[in-house]
Order: C-alpha cells, then sequence, then structure tokens
C-alpha cells in the first residue's frame, strides 16, 4: 500500500472498480481527457464507459479470474470513432482497468517480426549473437535512441553486455552499473512486474481521484516513477525508458533497457512484442548456458578418464595430481591446487604452505559438516580464513572427497588477486560521454581489490564431480597397493614355505634327500610291498676312510667329496629309485621293484662308479662300503635297516671298497 497519494502516467487512464467490477471507485485525473467523462463524477458506470457489451465481457471474463488474459479493445466517443484498449486485473479487494489508445502500428508486422527473431534467436550460436539480435530488433520495434542489455553478477552489479544505439552516441558495452542501480525492492518489484514504462520521467503525473483512495498500484504499468527513480533518470540525463526483467529460474539474469533523452511513447502492443522477446531470448540464453556447462563438465570429467580407467595402471594420489594439476589449473582458473589426504599435503603451483593448509581443512572440517563444496573469493575478510597465513591467495574452492567418513579428504584451488578495473555506466569520461548523460556524478572509474573471480556455480558442481572421480581413482590405487602388499606377502610366504619343505626334506650339504625324507619313502614302499607283494631293497653306504680324507686335506674339501659323490649317484640311479644321506658320509639308496640280484648288480655298479670319483685337489682314491637288505615280510623300516647297516659293517670289517648281503639273504 502506497504511503503516498499515487501518481499516475498520463499516457493511460485508470480505474479503481469494486470486486465484482460493477462501481467505479476512483479514476485517474486524466479519465475525461481519454473517454470524455468527468474524473470527479463518480456516478460513471462501467457500462456507461466499455458499452454495456464490452462491460459484460470484462466482468465475465475477470470472473475468478487474477487478470484478463488479453486486453479486451473497444470504441468509444460520441462517434465511437476512438478505439481503446482495456487491461484489467485484481488488486486485493479491488478491479483495477487502465485504458490506453489502440496504437495500430500493425498487429502482422509485429507477429512477423516476432517470428523472424524467434527463427535468428535459434541459430544465434553464442550469447552475444543472441543478445545482439535482441537489442537490434528491440531498437527496431520501439524506436528508442539506445538499447542495453545489462547483466548482473552474484553482487548485483550490472555489466552493459549488448547494445543497439543511435550512431552519434558512444557505447556503454563493457561498463558497469553499480548494484544500488537496482536495489532489492526494485529487483523484487521486477520479480512480480517485469516490465517498466516510463513514458516521460519529467512530466507532470495524474492523481487519483479521490486521491486518498487506498489501493496498491504496484502492479499498474501506468504508475509514475518513485521520486528517486526520478532523480536517477535525471542523473542518467534520461526522460524514458523502457525496461524488462531477464529472469532465470535462478533469478535475475538482467535487465533489457532502453532509454530515450526525449519523451517517448510506446504503445501497449510494442511493449508486450519486447515483453515476448526478451523471455524468447532469456529461454534461449539459458539453453546456450546449459550446453555451454554441460561440455564444461564433461571436459573436467574426462580429465581425470585415463586414470579411473581399469586398464590404467592405478597412480598414487600425488601421481594423480602432478599429472593433471595443469589441466586443471586451465579448467578452474586457479594458478594452484591442494590435496589434504589423512593430514598429508600434495601441492602444484602457487598455494599456501603446507601447515596453513592443514589449519585450513581442520578449520573446514569443524565448521562445514555437510558434503557440498566450501568457498570464498575474499579469503582475507572471510571469517574462517582470515586469520590464516594465504599470502598470494584471494579466492579459495574446497571440495570434500568422500573418503574416509572419521577424516575427510579435501582437493583445494587456489585463485589470485584479481583487480577489476570497473568503468561505471552512463558516466561522463573523456573517451565516454553519452549524450544521454546531462550531471557529472564524482567516480566514474573502480578498482576492485582483495577478491578473486567468482567461483561460477557450474566450476563448483564440476569440482564435486571431480572430486568424485579423484577418490575413486584414489582408492582403486589404495586397493592396487593393498593388493600388492599382499601379493608380496602371499609370495614371502610361499618361498618360506618352500624353504621349510627344504629344510624339512632335503640334506642341506648335497641336496640329496635326508634320512627323514628317505625314511617316509621307505614306509612308502613297506606299505606297497606288504599290500601289492612289489619287493624292494635297501643299499646302505659309507664312504671309506673319511676320516683320513678330512684330516688330511680339510673338512671343507671332505664337503666336496661328499656333494660330487651324491651327484654322481644321483645321476647314474634309474628314475624309480631314491637316494637319500641317511648322516655323516652314510647314504642310502632305495631301489624300488628290485630283488636281490638285481640290489647285487646296482651296489656294485655303485661300488665301481664311485672309484671313479674325481673332486680337485683330492689324491686318494674314494672307496665305499656297501651293505644291501632285502625286504621281507614283516619288515619294518628299523629292522631293515639294521640289516643294511649290518651287511654294511660286514663289508669294513672283510676290508672295505665292496658290497656285502645282510644275514640269512642268499645270493
Ligand atoms: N667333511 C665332512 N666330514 C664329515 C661330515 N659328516 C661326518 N664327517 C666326518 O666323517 C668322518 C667319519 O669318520 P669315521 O666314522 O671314523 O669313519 P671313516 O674315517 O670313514 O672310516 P671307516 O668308515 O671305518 O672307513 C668323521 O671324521 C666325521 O667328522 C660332513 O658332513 N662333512
Amino acid at each position: 500500500m502506497s504511503k503516498h497519494h499515487p501518481l499516475l502516467q498520463s499516457f493511460g487512464a485508470l480505474l479503481v472498480l469494486d470486486a465484482d467490477s460493477r462501481h467505479i471507485q476512483a479514476t485517474s485525473t486524466n479519465l475525461e481527457a481519454l473517454v470524455g467523462l468527468s474524473a470527479s463524477s463518480q456516478k460513471i458506470t462501467l457500462n456507461q464507459l466499455l458499452g454495456k457489451r464490452m462491460a459484460q465481457r470484462a466482468r465475465r471474463e475477470l470472473q475468478g479470474q487474477q487478470r484478463l488474459a488479453a486486453p479486451l479493445v473497444f470504441n468509444h466517443g460520441s462517434d465511437k470513432q476512438a478505439r481503446l484498449q482495456l487491461r484489467a486485473y485484481r488488486s486485493g479487494e479491488h478491479v483495477i482497468m487502465e485504458i490506453e489508445p489502440l496504437v495500430i502500428v500493425g498487429q502482422r508486422r509485429l507477429l512477423g517480426a516476432i517470428n523472424e527473431q524467434f527463427i535468428k534467436l535459434t541459430e544465434a550460436a553464442n550469447q552475444d549473437e543472441l543478445l545482439t539480435y535482441l537489442v537490434n530488433e528491440v531498437r527496431q520495434l520501439t524506436g528508442f535512441e539506445r538499447v542495453t542489455v545489462c547483466h548482473f553478477d552474484p553482487d548485483w552489479h550490472g555489466h552493459i553486455v549488448a547494445e543497439a544505439k543511435d550512431t552519434q552516441l558512444p557505447t556503454l558495452v563493457g561498463q558497469r552499473m553499480a548494484a544500488s542501480d537496482v536495489p532489492p525492492t526494485l529487483r523484487r518489484a521486477y520479480a512480480r512486474h517485469p516490465v517498466r514504462f516510463i513514458e516521460d520521467a519529467n512530466a507532470s503525473f495524474e492523481q487519483l481521484v479521490p486521491n486518498d483512495f487506498p489501493i496498491n498500484l504496484d502492479a499498474s504499468v501506468l504508475r509514475a516513477p518513485a521520486p528517486e527513480r526520478q532523480c536517477y533518470m535525471e542523473s542518467l540525463g534520461v526522460r524514458s525508458m523502457l525496461c524488462v526483467a531477464m529472469q532465470r529460474d535462478t533469478g535475475l539474469w538482467g535487465l533489457l533497457s532502453c532509454f530515450s533523452t526525449t519523451p517517448h511513447p510506446v504503445p501497449a502492443s510494442v511493449r508486450d512484442a519486447v515483453h515476448i522477446l526478451v523471455q524468447m531470448v532469456t529461454e534461449r540464453l539459458a539453453l546456450l548456458r546449459a550446453r555451454q556447462e554441460a561440455r564444461y563438465l564433461k571436459r573436467v570429467q574426462d580429465s581425470l578418464m585415463p586414470a579411473t580407467s581399469p586398464h590404467q595402471e592405478p597412480q598414487s594420489p600425488q601421481q594423480l595430481l602432478f599429472n593433471h594439476a595443469d589441466t586443471w589449473m586451465t579448467m578452474f582458473r586457479a594458478h594452484g591446487i591442494a590435496l589434504w589426504i589423512a593430514g598429508a599435503v600434495y601441492q602444484v603451483g602457487k598455494t599456501p604452505t603446507p601447515e596453513a593448509i592443514s589449519q585450513f581443512v581442520i578449520r573446514l572440517g569443524n565448521a562445514h559438516t555437510h558434503s557440498g563444496p566450501w568457498c570464498t573469493r575474499r579469503i582475507a575478510k572471510e571469517p574462517l580464513t582470515s586469520s590464516l597465513a594465504m599470502p598470494e591467495q584471494s579466492g579459495v574452492l574446497a571440495v570434500p572427497l568422500p573418503m574416509n567418513p572419521a577424516q575427510r579428504a579435501w582437493l583445494c584451488f587456489f585463485r589470485p588477486e584479481q583487480v577489476e578495473a570497473l568503468y561505471w555506466s552512463m558516466q561522463p569520461t573523456s573517451q565516454v560521454t553519452p549524450s544521454i548523460c546531462n550531471s557529472p556524478p564524482a567516480a566514474w572509474y573502480e578498482e576492485i581489490i582483495g577478491s578473486s573471480d567468482a567461483w561460477q556455480r557450474v566450476e563448483r558442481l564440476a569440482a564435486v564431480k571431480l572430486g568424485e572421480d579423484l577418490t575413486l581413482a584414489i582408492s582403486s590405487y589404495e586397493i592396487g597397493m593393498l593388493n600388492m602388499h599382499l601379493e608380496n606377502e602371499r609370495k614371502a610366504l610361499a618361498a618360506a614355505n618352500q624353504r621349510l619343505e627344504q629344510l624339512a626334506h632335503f640334506d642341506p650339504l648335497t641336496q640329496v634327500w635326508n634320512r627323514y625324507r628317505i625314511e617316509q619313502a621307505i614306509d612308502t614302499e613297506l606299505v606297497a610291498a606288504k599290500r601289492y607283494g612289489a619287493g624292494f631293497a635297501l643299499l646302505l653306504f659309507d664312504v671309506d676312510h673319511f676320516k683320513t680324507i678330512n684330516d688330511t686335506h680339510g673338512h671343507s674339501l671332505g664337503d666336496d667329496v661328499l656333494v660330487a659323490l651324491a651327484r654322481l649317484v644321483e645321476s647314474s640311479l634309474r628314475g624309480c629309485d631314491y637316494f637319500g644321506r641317511w648322516g655323516g658320509e652314510e647314504f642310502v639308496v632305495l631301489a624300488t621293484h628290485s630283488d636281490l640280484q638285481a640290489a647285487l648288480g646296482l651296489a656294485e655298479r655303485l661300488r665301481t662308479l664311485l672309484t671313479t670319483l674325481h673332486v680337485e685337489g683330492l689324491k686318494q682314491l674314494v672307496t665305499v662300503s656297501i651293505g644291501i637288505a632285502v625286504w621281507q615280510s614283516g619288515d619294518s623300516c628299523k629292522t631293515l635297516i639294521a640289516r643294511a647297516d649290518q651287511a654294511m659293517y660286514r663289508a669294513k670289517r672283510e676290508g672295505r671298497d665292496r658290497v656285502e648281503i645282510a644275514d640269512g639273504e642268499i645270493a
């Protein structure tokens, strides 16, 4: 509810009616001039004003509706020559009707222009082309001296991004409008009523009669500019202005503004056409933006693709950062990147010290518990970062990596200070002196310091996605490391087992079976012999005078003799015979499927063979004494060995270098 008596522009007349649109309760002072009726007349009815049929139609179409779907056109005057159009909407308990003379600008031309523009719009490949089409077409439709598009940044400063103008006017493209030019109240008003038209800011305005009638005229196209708006227009040297809000789902994206230094009538149909065009462009802009963002997101995601591929060797967090940092710095317009994982800091480019980064993420961890990104473009002013030593940094974007819920990891992008040189719009400068500007404001150029480039929504989104992918890559590396560790452990275990097996079954000096293993083999043969009657023989032999060899040539050469003997015997045996060291200089041959004759043959062959043994440095002949025991039913390992041992000692006693058969076994 306006506190002041509402003032109205005079390009149309305004009526306030009751909720049923039956009784006119207030009118603008120019109603008489427009439709030839006395404004002071409280007796006038809607029927008289519109004619009975039109009044009924207006009432019918408004029933249950907030506003008339489309303007109604009617003839008026004694000769019915005056053609007027009527718009109506509800304001609280009242109905407001606005009547404007119908100016025929050619409906077809307007529709044609919009159609044509629509085709051009769909052809526009980028924002610049799109907005250039818009301002040119709007200027052609309206005839304003200057048409601009101003885009708002996150701080609500405006930036002139497109313009169509009279050739003699200097350009304003690239200049700024202070956020105060479009204060929050005005922004909210644009959200509700996207079109604002002021035909002449200096005109004398109409009043409502009675002027104390309580009514909110915010939605009226006729409402006069507020005094501060008038001052603003005056400071710009502007008398007429048409502004259309460019609303996006995220809020007010920008403003299409048309200016004229002289009063500039714009018929309602043209204003509508401009509004439609602006809506079409805004939607198209959203589409272009969405495509651009999708491409950007894909590029960011693809940047880590090889590292997340299963065919790629997993890289450590440090390698991942070093390999991709250049690409990411370009994509995120950052001059440094840090990766903080469980207290370890990896850095590339210009970043704060590891200590400052650690302090920062610890504070973040406490203050910022949700999983989204955190950013600032003013490190020095932000409470969370202001006391941290972060020289050379103005902006930081930190993304938590969903690695370990107990201790989050962070990916941080750092941006330097970006001194912004701002040329404020409509300000006179030596180079830029718009002719529609009269009064010179004090400051026209400004440098914004202490802040970095803003972190765009899509950049924050991309950083989160990158964080997720990076987490995957790091996890796959950690799993790889764990697997490698397990594999090494497994190999070490297998090697240890092999060593144990070797120790358990083999003699460490000669590498032939040890006593334990040969006993196992004898036991196996005993079982087979018992079950299938497959006889076998045991040859136990001992090196003759081995002590002399040791004493004469040393223990080491004695060892060499034992090893050489083992190799020679091993190489001369059948694949089905077993051979092992019984202990000291005693050896056992287990001859499977052998009777006494075969065992004797083998023993003689071995005895003779061993006399040929050659060992470097050994001057004497190596001979062995061999005892033979052939399996007999009821034998155990012990009895068999004992018989062979007894035979071997007989061979020793009988003079050595000979073969003896155990007692009771006849050759
Ligand atoms: N170099 C070396 N000597 C060993 C090894 N095991 C046992 N000996 C030695 O072999 C010798 C065996 O000596 P004796 O038992 O007296 O028998 P011998 O000298 O061979 O005489 P006869 O068997 O009666 O012909 C001892 O001196 C042992 O120390 C070994 O692994 N390496």
